[in-house]
């Protein structure tokens, strides 16, 4: 059966703080491709700049890895390159999404030795020997007293060369082209079949958990904590993702 998100079509009342629960676990890659600007586009490029800086014997992390979307099309790339000595792993704290991710990669018939699952708070993980990083529109979602604790973290467990891969939602620092850029981004969802009602319902929802830093902020934030390189590879009104690279 489809799986088409419904999560906020009907009035909930009192909306209670948007998660990644089991409700939106199942509906999640719907969710994502209706509700994220070019969110396809995004996982090639991911995908492409992963296998482009991919080091031989690495690992690559994919922290808030939902579905698996991502780690699927990483492992996907390196075996079709003929790549065997690589391991992925996938890091999320929704044990929904963990078992969704888990049922993609099997249904990939993708090896446990090449990529993993693991249920956990990539702010507790340990990361090491590797030369990906993947946060995929989840920094936006940890609290902003740890995100410097975590890019630190990210940049010491990786490989001379080895690059972080950030995708978030921006704020614009001015707010006329704040408000123009929310406007045309609630459009997308209008066009994306959404309703008013998911669409304001949700919005609530995610207030105070999708915590937006600003362009300057979030490059800040990645050559504060070491990154030589810091850029953005693909841009959409509110919506950047960037690449950092460890000289
Ligand atoms: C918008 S989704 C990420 C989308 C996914 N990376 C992709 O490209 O399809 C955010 C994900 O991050 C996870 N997450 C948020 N904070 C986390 C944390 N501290 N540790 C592990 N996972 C986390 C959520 O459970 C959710 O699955
Ligand atoms: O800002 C919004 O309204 C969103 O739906 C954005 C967003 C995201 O950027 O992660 C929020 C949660 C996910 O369900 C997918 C999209």
């Amino acid at each position: 059966m489809a799986k088409i998100d419904k999560v906020f079509s009907n009035p909930l009342g009192e909306i209670p703080p948007f998660t990644f629960n089991e409700k939106v676990a199942h509906v999640f890659d719907d969710m994502a491709e209706r509700s994220i600007p070019f969110y396809r586009e995004v996982q090639k490029m991911i995908t492409d700049l992963s296998l482009t800086f991919f080091q031989e014997g690495s690992k690559i992390y994919d922290l808030g890895c939902s579905t698996a979307t991502t780690s699927a099309l990483v492992y996907q790339g390196l075996i079709d390159r003929g790549v065997t000595d690589f391991t992925i792993k996938g890091i999320d704290n929704s044990e929904a999404m963990c078992e969704e991710a888990r049922i993609k990669l099997d249904s990939l018939g993708a090896s446990k030795d090449h990529v993993s699952i693991s249920l956990g708070d990539f702010l507790q993980e340990e990361i090491h020997d590797a030369s990906v990083v993947i946060m995929n529109y989840t920094l936006q979602f940890t609290d902003p007293l740890k995100r410097e604790a975590i890019i630190k973290k990210i940049y010491n467990g990786l490989r001379h060369n080895g690059i972080l891969l950030v995708s978030d939602k921006l704020l614009q620092t001015n707010t006329d082209i704040s408000r123009t850029f929310i406007d045309k981004y609630y459009n997308m969802k209008r066009l994306n079949g959404y309703s008013e009602l998911e669409i304001s319902q949700k919005r609530e929802a995610l207030e105070n958990v999708l915590i937006p830093y600003t362009l300057e902020e979030e490059t800040a934030l990645f050559t504060q904590c070491g990154f030589k390189g810091v850029d953005a590879f693909f841009s959409w009104y509110n919506f950047t993702s960037f690449i950092c690279i460890k000289k």
